[in-house]
């Protein structure tokens, strides 16, 4: 596995994939730098060497260029973690592009626009990968977070380098993960919840097969719940993964895998702290009204499966944790979470908000181990290789 141990970046130019995905607030000012200061030994470490660098990343899931998703709202953030002034660049690829890379010189950083203002980011087109690849002499991959993405920036520009390597994030994540592949201790319990229904659901399916409970809240819940004929009103759902759903819990049933839901919801007659909100069963949420955390059984009977537990994997907050007013399920999730590691469990809690929460309620340091990937995190679990690690392999 090489990494950037391996190579000596004196008057190199690194080109590199970091995920800076962050979370923002309204006013586009970052909440968490987790995932900043995450790769700030990889950045160090080639300046100190008498390099230069370059750094690309995505923002968000903008649909083309939507300003809101500008990484010029991260610069100011990644200037003051890494101490250096970090110079900006308002695209990613082109004549201006190069111009700044070239014009680079020993211990300046080069950060370049959202790569997912280019549609060709996330469709893996060799040309737009060919020419990110004109940025950097070396290529380092330092985003665990985005490894199990083909997109162009992770895994094709790797084939327009003969030097490539993974960054110091990358290689450590890797590492630590497998030490919890290999491990043989029982119950293992997998919680899973958040926003991205779709690329997730698809993962629990894989996973199955190494757990004994699975435990499902935030977003997620509700396209199980609509699967099996409750009334979710207007909570997030994803009508076309219903079936999957469905499939999931059958599944689940034959494997000896057992699967806990919600039984209640906060629910809110809108989007906003200032909701008026409610407790109600979970699948009896009228029209216009919409689940945004979990409800105090639910908190009580996930506490009591997360006490039993030996392994606890955790992607995805139970609710809108950003709002004080639906934070409670993720916080007494995550309080459970740590008690248990406190009386000897193995804790792994991975994702850009799921860390950020675990960070804003104090729990970072209770819990075993903090991944920068949650997508990233549960593929690997799954067993299967990442493609962003892959490319740098081969
Ligand atoms: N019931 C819910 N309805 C809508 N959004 C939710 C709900 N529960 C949690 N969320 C949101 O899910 C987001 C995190 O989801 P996701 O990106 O999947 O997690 P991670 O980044 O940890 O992998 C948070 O911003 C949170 O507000
Ligand atoms: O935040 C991320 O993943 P996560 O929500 O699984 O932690 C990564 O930046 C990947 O983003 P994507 O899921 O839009 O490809």
């Amino acid at each position: 596995m090489k990494t950037i141990d391996d190579y000596n970046f004196n008057n190199k130019r690194a080109l590199i994939r970091v995920d800076f995905n962050v979370p923002l607030d309204e006013d586009r000012k970052v909440t968490d730098a987790n995932r900043i200061e995450a790769a700030k030994p990889t950045i160090i470490k080639i300046l100190e060497d008498g390099g230069s660098v370059v750094l690309m990343s995505h923002l968000g899931r903008p649909k083309g260029k939507e300003s809101k998703y500008s990484l010029q709202h991260i610069s100011s953030k990644v200037s003051e973690v890494m101490g250096v002034e970090v110079k900006f660049v308002e695209d990613s690829i082109g004549e201006e592009v190069e111009k700044a890379a070239n014009a680079l010189q020993p211990g300046e950083i080069l950060l370049l626009e959202n790569l997912r203002f280019h549609e060709e980011e996330t469709n893996g087109d060799e040309d737009f990968a060919r020419n990110l690849s004109k940025l950097g002499d070396i290529y380092v991959n330092d985003a665990f977070g985005t490894a199990h993405r083909a997109h162009a920036s992770t895994t094709v520009v790797a084939k327009f380098f003969e030097d490539k390597c993974f960054g110091y994030l990358l290689a450590k994540e890797i590492k630590s993960l497998d030490k919890v592949l290999n491990s043989t201790e029982k119950p293992v319990t997998a919680v899973l919840g958040g926003a991205k229904v779709s690329s997730k659901i698809t993962v629990i399916e894989n996973i199955l097969d190494k757990i004994d409970h699975l435990i499902i809240g935030g977003g997620m819940t509700y396209t199980f719940i609509k699967a099996q004929g409750g009334h979710i009103g207007t909570s997030l759902v994803e009508d076309d993964k219903q079936e999957l759903a469905l499939e999931i819990l059958k599944k689940a049933k034959e494997k000896g895998v057992e699967v806990h839901l919600p039984v209640d919801s906060i629910i809110a007659d809108s989007f906003s702290e200032q909701a008026s909100t409610q407790t109600e069963s979970v699948d009896n949420i009228p029209d216009g009204w919409m689940g945004l955390d979990v409800g105090p059984e639910t908190i009580r009977n996930f506490s009591n499966v997360i006490k039993n537990s030996k392994i606890i994997l955790w992607n995805g907050p139970l609710g809108v944790f950003e709002m004080d007013t639906f934070a409670q399920g993720t916080i007494q999730l995550g309080q459970a979470i740590a008690e248990a590691t406190k009386n000897g469990a193995f804790s792994l809690v991975g994702g850009g908000d799921s860390v950020a929460a675990v960070k804003k309620f104090g729990l970072e340091d209770k819990v075993s181990y903090v991944s920068t990937g949650g997508g990233a995190m549960l593929e690997m679990l799954e067993g299967k290789s990442l493609p962003g690690i892959e490319a740098i392999k081969n």
